[in-house]
């Protein structure tokens, strides 16, 4: 060996701290005597002697034979080549690497000293077998000692720099998950975050999941952090938010698929889906699977990354990645925040989830609160609301109510189910959204009434247009399951005005409404300050009457009716009276008033009642006439009409016959089965039909067969003018002759003059009532006119000679 070579700065520092000279030691030129390492035996007591130490079962455990018995080898070895090349580089590693390896294995100072123990005594006992002079080998023996302490202090250097090594990598691992705790919290506080002023729920979770992403690579020391969601139908991961250099770069290079047949689908996202598990690359240089990314990784600046699966119920969704620029950035300890920070993200989209529900669920409520369920139009609410909003603008005078009321819509509901009248409600809300502009607003008011609001319409003429079109769409049949029905409507039409309210405008729509039905029906009536006044005054007579009725103002007059050719007094029809301070009047000056009203059928029962009693005291006293009383459709339409009738006439002990119902023939046009049902019972029972005002409805003829009447009364409308307009005699004639055909009686009304008698007599019509014969009187009156009744002498002369 040769002492000229330099020792390297460590070997020379411990060679003088144990005051080896290299010069002692190589005197004795040790590779000379290769007895002295004896491997083995040095070997085994070593081993022997560590194996009894009690720090070396606690650390070794199970695998204390293997892993010693390394050691001791390593030991050994080295102990051999200190003894013969003490300085050489090797040696010097070895030692220092010995040292960091008890370090590792976690054995104390104490335990790696104690070994040096055994190299003393075994070379003293080597040494002892040389042959060599007494002062040679205390010389050597001396040597020894120090390569032995110089081999222990070189033994410790490399545990303490291993222990050094550890520390300062533990205090950087400590900074780093420091961050990453904060970082957590962070996110934690984020994903907490009150959310509802956001936006929608896509809008929300792009602003959680971006600020996540930048929190963890601005707090974190994450190089990248994105979070990517599965498209169903592309099964790719694609990128939802993101952070750090060049993300959106990165992100746009490269697709991720969960398929695992693609290359793209091999890497840690695409595994992370399907197995549900964090997926770590340690180092994207030499990652299996991972070439598909490399280039971009390492343009990227990025080595090591997690991906961590995101669930929501109990399904995978997406993935957190996260990107480190050094490889195995990731330890265990990084991976368990990379799935709690995944986890504040589920909680988050969990959370956003429950939110965007119950923000569903409450647009449902609002809408049931404000939507018509049946034709999913705005109801009445909303319809107020929008109408407020409209009169809140600055055109009020360009708005247009319409309100629309279905004509006759009961009936259908009636003759054809009330499904088949949802239907039809929504067939024709139908037709009026697809009439209208989407601005406008079309609502469902309740029942058979909508409402539709214009708004901002240039002129009046468009306002009317838009209504005509609206009746004559109403008017086309819609198809039903068992065939076609027709409906009209009518509309009450009103022009917004500056400073009206909603509910004053909606008020005179239903007054032009009101208006548009007492007209006939199927038109729109435009309302003005007029209506307004009538239906006041319409309002008030109600009110009297109502008043009237529970009062003693009502009376019954009778008018006879009479045959023509013998004198003789065959009836008497019951007509309405209202006597208010001595003033009679006529049912024409207040009936009108009460059309379609509950009222009229309370008239109708008060006239029946009332010409009952007068018919039965009648009977009783000798005059045993017939008495006709006037029936509205709106009390046939009663269910309890009949039978309250029957018993009427059996608590008065009136003969059936004794009553005859007088009905228009407007109500025979309503053709309601049940209505024709009730009048054919009250037949059945013997009292007398009689159809009146005929001549004056659309389809007589038609309507006769279904009613079938006994008696059948010529509208007056004929008869009065028969004499100056002669068409009137055709039409008398052929009715006359057509009753008498079919068995039926036939009444001339408003016979005025002696002359329209004579006439009537010789067309054949026999029997007539009006002015000539007598005006309505009190029932007081009747029995004493009866008896004092003559025919004008022209009429019996006319018998004479007709006989
Ligand atoms: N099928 C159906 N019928 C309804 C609904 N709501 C209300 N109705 C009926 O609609 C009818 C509306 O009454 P009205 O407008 O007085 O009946 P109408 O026969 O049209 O009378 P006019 O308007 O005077 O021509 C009533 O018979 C209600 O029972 C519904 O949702 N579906």
């Amino acid at each position: 060996m040769s002492s000229a070579a330099p020792l390297p700065d460590l070997a020379a520092l411990l060679a003088q701290r144990v005051d080896l000279d290299p010069a002692e030691l190589a005197r004795y030129d040790l590779e000379q005597h290769p007895a002295l390492a004896d491997t083995a035996l040095l070997g085994t007591a070593l081993h022997d002697f560590l194996q009894r130490q009690p720090e070396t079962g606690e650390r070794f455990g199970d695998a204390v034979d293997a892993e010693l018995r390394q050691l001791v080898e390593h030991k050994v070895n080295h102990f051999a080549t200190l003894l013969t090349r003490p300085w050489a580089g090797e040696s010097l590693d070895a030692g220092l690497a010995l040292g960091r390896q008890q370090h590792e294995y976690g054995l104390s100072t104490a335990w790696l000293s104690s070994a040096h123990r055994v190299y003393l005594d075994h070379l003293e006992q080597r040494v002892g077998g040389l042959a060599l002079a007494a002062d040679e080998r205390a010389g050597l023996t001396a040597a020894l000692r120090k390569l032995v302490f110089y081999d222990l202090l070189l033994q410790l250097s490399g545990y303490h720099a291993g222990a050094e090594a550890v520390s300062q990598g533990e205090a950087q691992r400590l900074a780093r998950l420091n961050r990453l705790y904060i970082t957590l919290s962070q996110v934690s506080h984020i994903a907490a975050r009150n959310v509802r002023h956001l936006g929608s729920r896509e809008l929300a979770a792009q602003t959680l999941l971006r600020e996540v992403c930048e929190t963890v690579v601005e707090h974190g020391g994450i190089h990248m952090a994105w979070v990517g969601f599965i498209d169903a139908a592309s099964q790719r991961i694609e990128p939802f938010a993101w952070a750090g250099a060049d993300a959106a770069r990165y992100l746009g290079g490269i697709t991720v698929s969960v398929d695992p047949a693609r290359p793209e689908g091999q890497g840690p996202s695409g595994r992370a889906v399907r197995s549900g598990q964090l997926q770590l690359l340690e180092d994207s240089l030499n990652a299996p699977g991972y070439h598909a990314w490399s280039q971009h990784a390492l343009r990227q600046g990025f080595r090591s990354s997690v991906a961590t699966p995101l669930w929501r119920d109990g399904a995978v969704i997406g993935v957190l990645n996260l990107y480190a620029a050094a490889p195995g950035f990731f330890g265990a300890e990084e991976q368990r925040l990379a799935k709690a920070i995944a986890d504040k993200i589920d909680l988050a989209l969990g959370h956003l989830d429950d939110l965007e529900r119950q923000r569903q669920a409450e647009a449902r409520l609002l809408h049931q609160a404000t939507h018509d369920p049946l034709t999913g139009l705005p109801n009445r609410t909303r319809l107020f609301h929008r109408l407020e909003q409209a009169l809140q603008a600055d055109a009020a005078d360009r708005l247009t109510v319409l309100m629309l009321d279905l004509d006759g819509f009961k009936d259908i509901n009636d003759l054809f189910g009330h499904s088949a009248g949802d239907t039809l409600l929504c067939r024709i809300a139908e037709r009026l959204r697809a009439l209208c502009r989407p601005a406008d607003v079309v609502a469902r008011m309740g029942g058979d009434e909508f409402v539709v609001l214009l708004e901002q319409l240039p002129d009046p003429h468009t306002a009317r247009n838009a209504v005509e079109q609206i009746i004559s769409a109403v008017r086309r049949p819609v198809p039903l399951p068992d065939g076609e029905v027709s409906v009209s409507t009518s509309i009450g039409m009103v022009t917004g005005s500056a400073g009206v309210s909603a509910d004053t405008l909606l008020r005179q729509a239903d007054i032009a409404l009101y208006r548009a039905k007492s007209l006939g029906r199927d038109q729109y009536c435009l309302f003005d300050d007029e209506l307004e006044r009538q239906l006041k005054q319409q309002q008030t007579t109600r009110h009297a009457i109502r008043a009237a009725l529970d009062g003693d103002e009502l009376a019954l007059y009778y008018q006879p009716k009479v045959d023509l050719q013998s004198g003789a007094v065959i009836g008497a029809e019951a007509l309405i009276r209202w006597v208010v301070n001595g003033e009679v009047r006529a049912p024409g000056r207040f009936l009108p008033a009460l059309e379609g009203t509950e009222l009229l059928g309370q008239i109708d029962s008060w006239a029946i009642r009332h010409a009952i009693a007068h018919a039965a005291h009648w009977h009783r006293h000798g005059l045993p006439l017939q008495i006709s009383v006037n029936v509205s459709a709106i009390s046939l339409r009663r269910p309890a009409f009949f039978g309250e009738l029957r018993a009427l006439l059996a608590e008065a002990a009136l003969p059936h016959q004794a009553l005859q119902l007088e009905v228009l023939e407007s109500v025979s046009q309503d053709s309601l089965q049940y209505i024709i049902d009730c009048l054919q019972a009250c037949k059945d029972i013997g009292v007398s039909l009689a159809l009146d005002d005929f001549g004056t409805g659309a389809s007589s003829l038609l309507h006769l067969q279904r009613i079938q009447p006994d008696v059948i009364k010529i509208d007056q409308r004929f008869v009065r003018s028969m004499r100056e307009q002669p068409e009137n005699i055709a039409i008398i004639k052929s009715v006359s002759t057509f009753s008498q055909l079919s068995g039926r009686t036939v009444i001339a009304e408003g016979v005025e003059t002696e002359a329209i008698g004579q006439d009537l007599l010789a067309l054949g019509v026999r029997f007539g009532q009006g002015y000539a014969i007598a005006r309505p009187m009190p029932a007081t009156d009747f029995p004493v006119w009866v008896s004092q009744w003559r025919p004008p002498a022209a009429w019996r002369c006319h018998v004479t000679a007709a006989s």
